[in-house]
């Protein structure tokens, strides 16, 4: 049985240490150690992208420490735009880039480390750092001059207002703009007079079926069923993509059969699609908008209206051609017999009517056309679609009842941008087609531009625009996430089949349903981690957060919600302008709760990975560049470390690598994620709760693989060490330094090269990869291994002056090196690492993951090419029972060796 060492832990501190302060405190200063403050000020970009920009004669205007310096490309030409559009017969979609150029901030240590992983000699394709973002928005046709506004005053149209202005010598005249729909034809002289550029037509099928594949190939998450109000997202196999139906509902309905990338032929269409729909709703019901009509289908009873075979059968069914009595025999079909006026009729019943006649002449018509080339499976995209759980009901219900379950009625999630994007694509050198899964990072900002056309967006970077639009959203936020109440359509059914489950859901304004649609950042930069056994059936997260398991998590994200926006707002001086900023972190990240709360999958498959990052994205998004910078406790640990150490080098080499386990295990308390140790933080100062926790250990552990470890390291691997070693660091202060440092030293000892991988952007209390070099550097003052290590590895100052001579005299010493992970979230997602990481691993044979985020809640289950260890306490009693059966402050200690 494994020890239980929780209740000992907190009566330790609770007797002992009750009313000693945090050290931190009792310094009366935010124990903010310079390394972390390095940070605050040299945020690494997370996302970098690869327009083909021609650079060469580049010149900066502006300092490096300019966040937006302005470039001027001299040489570029001008056929690279930020813009394509779809102008629709109902609405107008906008596809627009966004470049955050920012200049490389490779410092030295990045660079050296680098050159010594050969990335600058191994031919790998180099990006320029510039960040990229794919942006969705849309606006009714109707209101054209909106969405020119909207152009104009984010001066799209030349590149964006927080682009470099490379194309400021741009004459408004030389600019091109990618359109498709009809009404690139129609309104082309209006851009021309409003904005003084030209529409460059582009067929709309093609469109429709580049941005389809498009869409397939690269996200994970873009296709999803609906069947009863359930929704499953699907894994596309590339390899079997082809051939599938496409079929496009707008304001008519295209229907397309795909065969490949470019190959593609209408096959049909039907002119009773969503134009239909909102066109004949709104005249018969005097709805303002198309969300109207469709809230009011939410409440609706076709029975009114329709014709049921029971009206006709005297309440019978038509049992011997399978029709029952609540079938409709005929949309509408009621209203003729009665001598009533369009006025006697209730709108709900009028819209739900309309709803069902359309969905599911159309969910027919494109079985029908499946069954004509034998297709499987039908795409639905348009936006008719509109995420509404009971259209897609009705649609998939149909084309099951017909097909009789042969064919697969899926949706997009980017529905109605099919277009738009197809003629994004269009420009000749997007770089999107050599774009891979690996490479798009979806995130959900609360102030990005929303589809619609009431509140617009603030100009990208503005935050204080954004804060304020956030405070309008907030005003509006009642109505945005409080469900429409929802009633059972009582009788349904169609020509021959009844009617589908699902009651339908809530159905949420224009502003809410945005957050569906996510701004893609395109980060060339990304790897899959080439160590993966398999990366097709890799799944980062342990559980799946399910309805429940969110349910969980909701309470206690929105728990920790006012000590991270105390915290937050004290990380950036307590000002009223960061006060503001909090706020609108807090009402956004509530948002973002509550909307998943009612759709746990509206923004893809989402895991706690995924929950987690979010937080910290919500966090950078109001500016907060590193929320717990004043309690990352590295000069209090770095103070203790020497006699750490010390006591080590006492100690022979089997108890020394059980005392370093146990240290990296005790250390790894130090979690300001978890509720449970925070309140520990309160009752001891790091240290006193650092020998406590120490003490505490008691073996055998919950998880105990230390004696397989031991004899791989000490025995099988005696006169052949491990060659390099990736050591996943998770938390500051004690953690890194009392717990990971010292096991990365015995390690160098051994003679193996250690690269210790860190967070690019902070996330909690987790060190970042920037940070680490001083905390090495300081680490080193003390003890000449690691010194030399570091110096091998490039990492000193002073070995860094001679930075280009380093790697020609034989190093004294095994490397120790730092790269940074890719991520910015206390998990991690081995499918997406920065590439520095990627080149680390090739010649890794053992991985070190420590810490809840990264070796529990993400990659407990996962299987690596090389020997793995994960090392973590669990800090959650949640998890330890869910996963171990076991309790809170249990240890793990999980080896897993290849062969
Ligand atoms: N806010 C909205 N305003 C108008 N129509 C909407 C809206 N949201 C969804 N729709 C539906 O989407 C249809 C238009 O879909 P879309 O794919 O944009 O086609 P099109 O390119 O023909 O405009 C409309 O006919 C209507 O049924
Ligand atoms: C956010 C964390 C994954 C960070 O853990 P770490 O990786 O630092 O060990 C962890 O603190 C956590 O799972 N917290 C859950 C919330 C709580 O227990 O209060
Ligand atoms: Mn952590």
């Amino acid at each position: 049985m494994a020890a239980n060492n929780s209740d000992s832990i907190q009566e330790e501190l609770g007797e002992g240490g009750v009313g000693v302060k945090h050290e931190a405190e009792e310094e009366g200063e935010g124990a903010s150690s310079s390394a972390a403050q390095a940070t605050a000020t040299t945020m690494l970009p997370r996302s970098s992208s690869r327009p083909q920009l021609d650079l060469s004669g580049a010149a900066i205007h502006g300092t490096l420490e300019d966040r937006n310096p302005t470039i001027l490309l001299p040489n570029q030409s001008d056929d690279i735009s930020h813009l394509a559009l779809d102008i629709g017969g109902s609405l107008i979609k906008l596809v627009y880039f966004s470049r955050h150029a920012e200049l490389s901030t490779e410092d030295k240590r990045k660079i050296s480390t680098k050159r010594r992983l050969g990335m600058f000699n191994g031919g790998r394709r180099s990006y320029p750092i510039l960040g990229g973002r794919l942006h969705f928005v849309k606006f009714e046709t109707g209101k054209l001059n909106e969405c020119l506004d909207f152009i104009s005053s984010k001066q799209l149209h030349r590149g964006g207002v927080d682009s470099p202005s490379w194309r400021s010598g741009a004459q408004p005249d030389d600019i091109v703009i990618k359109a498709t729909g009809g009404g690139a034809y129609k309104y082309a002289d209006l851009f021309k007079e409003r904005l003084g550029v030209s529409l460059e037509k582009e067929d709309e099928m093609d469109c429709l079926v580049s941005g389809a594949n498009f869409l397939l190939k690269a996200i994970r998450h873009e296709a999803f069923t609906h069947m009863d109000g359930h929704k499953e997202y699907v894994q596309i196999d590339q390899n079997d993509l082809f051939p599938f139906l496409l079929v496009n509902v707008g304001s008519g309905v295209s229907i397309i059969k795909v065969d490949g990338h470019g190959k593609f032929q209408r096959v049909s269409g039907t002119n009773v699609g969503g134009g239909t729909y909102w066109g004949l709703g709104r005249l018969m019901t005097k709805c303002k908008s198309f969300d109207e009509l469709l809230e009011l289908s939410q409440r609706g009873d076709n029975s009114t209206m329709d014709m049921l075979v029971g009206d006709i059968y005297g309440g019978l069914d038509y049992s011997k051609i399978g029709l029952s009595a609540s079938t409709i025999a005929s949309s509408f079909g009621k209203t003729i017999s009665e001598n009533k006026e369009l006025s006697d009729y209730r709108p709900e019943d009028i819209s739900l009517s309309l709803l069902r006649m359309i969905s599911y002449n159309i969910g027919q018509i494109s079985y029908l056309n499946a069954l004509r080339y034998g297709l499987k499976r039908i795409f639905f995209g348009g936006f008719f679609i509109r995420g509404h759980a009971y259209t897609m009901d009705t649609i998939s219900f149909a084309v099951n009842f017909w097909s009789k379950g042969e064919a697969q009625a899926m949706f997009l999630r980017h529905e109605g941008f099919l277009g738009a994007l197809g003629a994004f694509m269009s420009y000749e050198k997007h770089g999107l087609d050599d774009l891979r899964v690996h490479h798009l990072v979806e995130r959900f900002p609360m102030g990005a531009p929303y589809v619609g056309g009431k509140i617009h967006g603030p100009p990208l970077g503005d935050l204080n625009a954004k804060i304020s639009w956030m405070e309008k959203f907030v005003q509006k936020g009642t109505q945005i996430i409080a469900p429409v109440p929802m009633g059972v359509p009582a009788t349904t059914g169609m020509g021959g089949f009844e009617r589908p489950t699902s009651k339908g859901d809530i159905l949420r304004s224009d502003a809410s349903a945005a957050l569906n649609v996510g701004v893609l950042h395109l980060v060339p930069t990304l790897d899959v981690f080439p160590l993966l056994e398999d990366p097709k059936t890799y799944e980062p997260n342990t559980i799946d957060l399910d309805q429940d398991e969110f349910k969980y998590w909701f309470k206690v994200l929105s728990d920790h919600l006012p000590d991270l926006v105390d915290k937050a707002v004290a990380s950036e001086g307590g000002t009223d302008d960061a006060t503001r900023r909090g706020d609108a972190f807090a009402h956004a990240f509530s948002a973002h709760l509550a909307r998943l709360m009612e759709e746990p999958a509206a923004y893809g498959k989402f895991g706690l990975a995924n929950l987690l990052e979010l937080r910290e994205e919500c966090l950078r998004e109001f500016q907060f560049v590193d929320a717990y910078i004043s309690i990352k406790e590295n000069e209090a640990s770095l103070a203790v470390l020497p006699d750490l150490l010390m006591e080590l080098d006492t100690m022979n080499e089997e108890a020394r690598l059980l005392a370093l386990i146990e240290g990296v295990l005790a250390a790894n308390i130090f979690d300001w994620g978890s509720r449970a140790c925070v309140e520990l933080y309160h009752k001891g100062t790091i240290i006193e709760i650092y020998r406590m926790s120490r003490k505490k250990m008691q073996r055998p552990w919950r998880i105990d693989d230390f004696d397989m470890f031991k004899k791989r390291m000490l025995i099988d691997r005696k006169d052949q060490p491990y060659k390099r070693a990736l050591l996943f660091v998770d938390n500051s202060g004690a953690d890194v330094v009392l717990g990971m440092l010292p096991l990365a030293r015995e390690l160098l000892r051994h003679g193996t090269e250690v690269v210790l991988v860190a967070n690019s952007l902070p996330a909690l209390n987790d060190v970042t990869a920037n940070e680490l070099p001083e905390i090495i550097a300081e680490a080193s003052k003390h003890c000449g291994i690691l010194r030399k290590a570091a110096e091998a590895g490039g990492l000193l100052v002073d070995a860094m002056a001679g930075i280009q001579d380093d790697l020609k005299d034989a190093p004294e010493s095994a490397p120790l090196m730092v790269v940074e992970n890719g991520c910015g979230s206390p998990c991690i997602d081995f499918r997406q690492v920065s590439s520095e990481l990627a080149a680390a691993a090739k010649d890794a044979d053992l991985l070190i993951l420590e810490g809840m985020g990264r070796a529990l809640h993400t990659n407990l289950n996962a299987r690596f090419k090389c020997d793995a260890l994960k090392l973590a306490m669990v800090k959650n009693q949640r998890l330890a029972e869910k996963l171990f059966n076991g309790n809170i402050y249990d240890c793990i200690c999980k080896f897993e060796p290849v062969s």
